[in-house]
């Protein structure tokens, strides 16, 4: 049964922990960044993103966010590097934002929220399953982008294109040779804490990898983004916007930065 879970005053962030008690937990996410605080760690590797745009399989609004999904039977589009040890594969990707551009991102840097961040997900692939890995300590990875209002973005373009057709909770559509790494920045930088799954269940599962270098988008694409609905076909609409979780308590971790 679906847990009726959302970002409403009723259902939203500060109600989690009623069915969701690890929401108050050691190693939640997101969190506010503060790079002057981060540690640097020559140690980090850099990371290495190779993923095959064949293995787009689709776009679905699930009520919460859009996500595009790939196909992850096989090892053709990975993450390996940076601060984890062997393959993890991509899952899916999706997005945060806010209903305005002063807010939407979910981690935040020097408290600055922007108005969206891209998680990219992937699975160890030292479990059988993404199922399997998700409530493990090194289960999963997902690579943060923040999102900040500048010029249109022409590869997130192609994304945006399909969100007509995906308006209600539960659509999706087809959605094929998609390459997400060309939604990443130039530089590859990044931050890396230890934390969770930003929505229920809220699995301490993740190690989280935030990029230092944001993407671009312009307003008239931010409004593509506000133009989806929580809800259902026929229930009274309500537009999907602010479907982020506010930082969390760093609890004494430690963030550290591949750079200087
Ligand atoms: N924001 S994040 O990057 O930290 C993030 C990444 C992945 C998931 C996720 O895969 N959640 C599903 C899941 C299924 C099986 C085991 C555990 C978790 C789930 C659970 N109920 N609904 N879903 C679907 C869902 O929430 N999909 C992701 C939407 C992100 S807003 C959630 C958040
Ligand atoms: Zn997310």
């Amino acid at each position: 049964m679906s847990h009726g879970w959302g970002y409403a005053p009723t259902n939203g962030p500060d109600t989690w922990a009623a069915d969701f008690p690890v929401a108050n937990g050691t190693r939640q996410s997101p969190i506010n960044i503060i790079p002057k605080e981060a540690h640097y760690d020559p140690s980090l590797k850099a990371l290495k993103i190779s993923y095959d745009p064949s293995n787009t399989k689709g776009i679905l609004n699930n009520g919460h966010s859009f996500q595009v999904d790939f196909v992850d039977d096989t090892d053709s589009s990975t993450l390996t590097g940076g601060p984890i040890s062997g393959v993890y594969r991509l899952r899916q990707f999706h997005f945060h934002w806010g209903g305005s551009d002063s807010r939407g991102s979910e981690h935040t840097l020097n408290g600055i929220k922007f108005p969206c961040e891209l998680h990219l997900v992937h699975w160890n692939t030292k479990y059988p399953s993404f199922g399997e890995a998700a409530d493990k300590p090194d289960g999963l990875a997902v690579v943060g982008v923040f999102l900040k209002i500048g010029a249109a973005n022409p590869r997130l373009q192609k994304v945006l294109d399909a969100l007509d057709a995906i308006k209600n909770k539960g659509k999706q559509t087809t959605f094929a040779n998609f390459d997400p790494r060309t939604l990443l920045p130039g530089s590859l930088d990044y931050w890396t804490y230890d934390g969770s799954l930003t929505t229920p269940p809220l699995l301490e599962s993740v190690t989280w990898i935030v990029l230092k270098e944001p993407i671009s988008v312009n307003p008239a694409q931010m409004a593509k983004f506000r133009s989806l609905l929580f809800t259902g076909d026929g229930e009274a609409p309500c537009y999907m916007v602010d479907n982020y979780r506010p930082p969390q308590p760093l609890k004494g971790r430690l963030v550290r930065a591949s750079f200087k």
